[in-house]
């Protein structure tokens, strides 16, 4: 039996539960809100739909599931400017999620913003192998690259690495098409604001974010060994450490089997210099927390 277990039945959390029981990725979703009306209406909800799932709520539980996913906490709203600001408002939460986490030795999934940063955090608090703690935001961030390129007439493959945020890395070099500084700028300009329309416009992202954590849930419990662009603890992969990064990882029943190191354009490389010194300095937060 494989089950699943998510911290935070909100927009995200509560489509992604609905996702793994309509592509039967689970036998049983365990979830958890801190908010019980919601926690209470997210469960009927899943129930009513009929599907053959087992749904419980008992956090005991949690530890005992193949996947857990983290999207619990505050979400952005048009006056958060970026995913980072969220750090403060979030540190306690991952300090919470680390809780219904003693003991457990499946593969967790960070969704809750700054992605990055939780994602390091949690591995920090948990203690536990690198390989288990696998950030999401790489395939989102790649889905809308490549919407980008789709527009501007160009296609080709779509990887973003870097922070789930305004750091991110777009390979250009990777598409097979040439891009000119200026044209990269603007698209990653445009990049950065693309899921703040979503929030304008529907209050948050619920459609994106679920579906690609859903993939990603299926090439763990289906062992599947394909690469994705995921944020994964660096211990001197592309020069860095200190930092959870989004790089292309190939994932598995046992998480993170192995990062790849591409080559970058200087442009690329770059940028990823910049990602990570800016997340390596939201990371430190938790390591001067991890005394604590
Ligand atoms: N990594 C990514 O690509 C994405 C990340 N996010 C992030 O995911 C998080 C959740 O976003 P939404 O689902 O839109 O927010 P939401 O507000 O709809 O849901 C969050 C849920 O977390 C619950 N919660 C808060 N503190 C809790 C605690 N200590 N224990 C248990 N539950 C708790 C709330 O009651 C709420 O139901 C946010 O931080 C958001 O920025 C959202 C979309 C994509
Ligand atoms: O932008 C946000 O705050 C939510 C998020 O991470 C995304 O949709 O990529």
């Amino acid at each position: 039996m494989t089950s699943l277990a998510i911290l935070g039945v909100g927009r995200v959390g509560g489509e992604t539960a609905f996702l793994a029981a309509a592509l039967g990725l689970v036998d049983e979703i365990i979830v958890h809100d801190a908010y019980e009306p919601i926690l209470r209406a997210q469960v009927l909800d899943l129930q009513h739909t009929g599907i053959d799932v087992g749904v419980s709520t008992d956090t005991a539980a949690m530890r005992d599931a193949d996947v857990f996913v983290f999207a619990a906490g505050t979400p952005r709203t048009p006056e958060i400017k970026t995913r980072a600001d969220l750090l403060e408002a979030n540190m306690p939460v991952a300090k919470r999620c680390s809780e219904y986490l003693q003991g457990f030795d499946g593969v967790v999934i960070t969704v809750t913003n700054p992605m990055d940063a939780n994602n390091y955090g949690l591995w920090r608090m948990m203690g536990v192998d690198r390989r288990r703690c696998i950030g999401f935001g790489g395939q989102l961030d790649s889905a809308r690259f490549a919407c980008f390129l789709k527009e501007a007439g160009r296609s080709g493959p779509a990887w973003v690495l870097g922070e789930h945020g305004e750091y991110q890395v777009p390979l250009f070099s990777k598409t097979g098409v040439e891009f000119g500084v200026s044209e990269r700028e603007t698209i990653l300009s445009a990049m950065r604001g693309a899921s703040m329309e979503v929030i304008r416009g529907k209050g948050g992202t619920v459609f994106g974010p679920a579906y690609h954590i859903a993939m990603l849930i299926r090439a763990v419990l289906h062992d599947r060994r394909e690469v994705l662009p995921c944020s994964c603890v660096l211990e001197g992969e592309y020069g860095l450490s200190g930092c959870s990064l989004g790089v292309p990882a190939r994932i598995g029943r046992e998480g993170i089997l192995g990062i790849e190191e591409w080559d970058l354009d200087p442009w690329e490389e770059a940028k990823m210099t910049e990602a990570g010194a800016f997340v390596r300095g939201l990371c430190r937060r938790f390591d001067d927390r991890s005394g604590a």
